[in-house]
């Protein structure tokens, strides 16, 4: 535990903190359930006077087939990251006796994306779309020159700091790229979120910065359906599917529309440009994919206009 003299350091301090007290955590309420864990908003209040700063804290569920190693790869990844689009490591919080321990994040008030854009709709107009696109993409560019793969990129793992700010959240399936390989593959698939998957993700459970630029269009199209609930894309694809689930899996049926060169139509009033930078990262090889540095010029050329 600290020691007295430094429990009343000033805010600042309070920033460098890296153990948290449980004793000094006060519950708030549920924020949602990433992978291998749910995240609560907690107030850290050693002065027990309620002007502690409220954070975010990731517990690990211990029910779960997920293990306190992943728990801990996970909270070493955020913890090497900093950049002003990913969500911002805090410290970490050890439940004495029960032997888990917990990740404490900064709190971002708005919630995620898909929240966000369903109760402000009109707030946001193209610009401001392309304003949060540019960020994730700045923060994937970012997460590349670190060689990690997301793997699980999606609307519902960005979080919105503010009206003019989202950060990429949940690293539990982030993993590094081998230094003497393109690519990362993974022994157990586990509960893939396989309609933001690209395909050789699917068929090969390879994962590469190609298979998140990949899963950076699914984001794009989420973004300007508004995650609109009837067009988000698993709700397209299992439409295109069709419910005639003869034998093959989903993901098979999923693989083969996609070599058939189907893929999520324009969503409404999306911009020409934006459909075809989503076409761009949806292309069926990895090589004909853009980088993020080129999506990212795109993006910033868009909003020029
Ligand atoms: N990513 C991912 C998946 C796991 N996950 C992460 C968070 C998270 N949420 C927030 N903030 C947050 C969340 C929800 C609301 C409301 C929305 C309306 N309804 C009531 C709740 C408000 C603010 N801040 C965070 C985190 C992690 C670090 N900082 C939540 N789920």
């Amino acid at each position: 535990p600290l020691p007295d003299r430094d429990r009343a350091l000033g805010p600042s301090h309070q920033q460098d903190q890296s153990v948290y007290e449980e004793r000094h955590l006060r519950y708030i309420s549920p924020l949602g359930k990433g992978n291998f864990g749910s995240v609560e908003l907690c107030r850290y209040d050693p002065l027990g006077d309620n002007t502690g700063e409220l954070i975010a804290v990731k517990k690990l569920q211990p029910n779960k087939q997920s293990n306190l190693e992943d728990f801990q790869k996970e909270i070493n990844t955020i913890r090497s990251l900093h950049c002003d689009y990913i969500v911002k490591y805090r410290g970490v919080c050890y439940s004495m006796g029960r032997l888990s321990m917990s990740l404490v994040m900064e709190y971002l008030p708005y919630g995620s994306l898909i929240g966000y854009l369903e109760k402000n709709r009109q707030l946001v107009n193209n610009r401001r779309m392309l304003l949060f696109a540019s960020q994730i993409c700045k923060g994937l560019e970012y997460l590349q020159s670190m060689r990690y793969v997301h793997r699980d990129l999606a609307a519902r793992n960005i979080l919105v700091a503010s009206d003019t700010l989202v950060k990429i959240a949940d690293f539990g399936l982030t993993k590094i790229i081998p230094f003497d390989k393109e690519y990362y593959r993974v022994t157990h698939p586990g509960e893939s979120p396989i309609f933001w998957y690209a395909p050789e993700s699917i068929t090969e459970s390879k994962f590469s910065h190609k298979s998140d630029v990949w899963s950076f269009g699914v984001v794009l199209h989420e973004l300007f359906s508004y995650c609109e609930h009837n067009c988000n894309p698993k709700r397209l694809y299992m439409q295109e599917i069709g419910n005639d689930m003869q034998g093959l899996s989903i993901s098979m049926h999923l693989v083969d529309i996609l070599k058939d060169n189907w893929r999520l139509p324009a969503p409404p009033l999306c911009p020409p440009r934006i459909h075809s930078m989503m076409m761009a990262c949806w292309g069926y090889s990895a090589e004909e994919r853009p980088t993020f540095s080129t999506l990212g010029d795109q993006i910033e050329t868009s909003i020029q206009d």
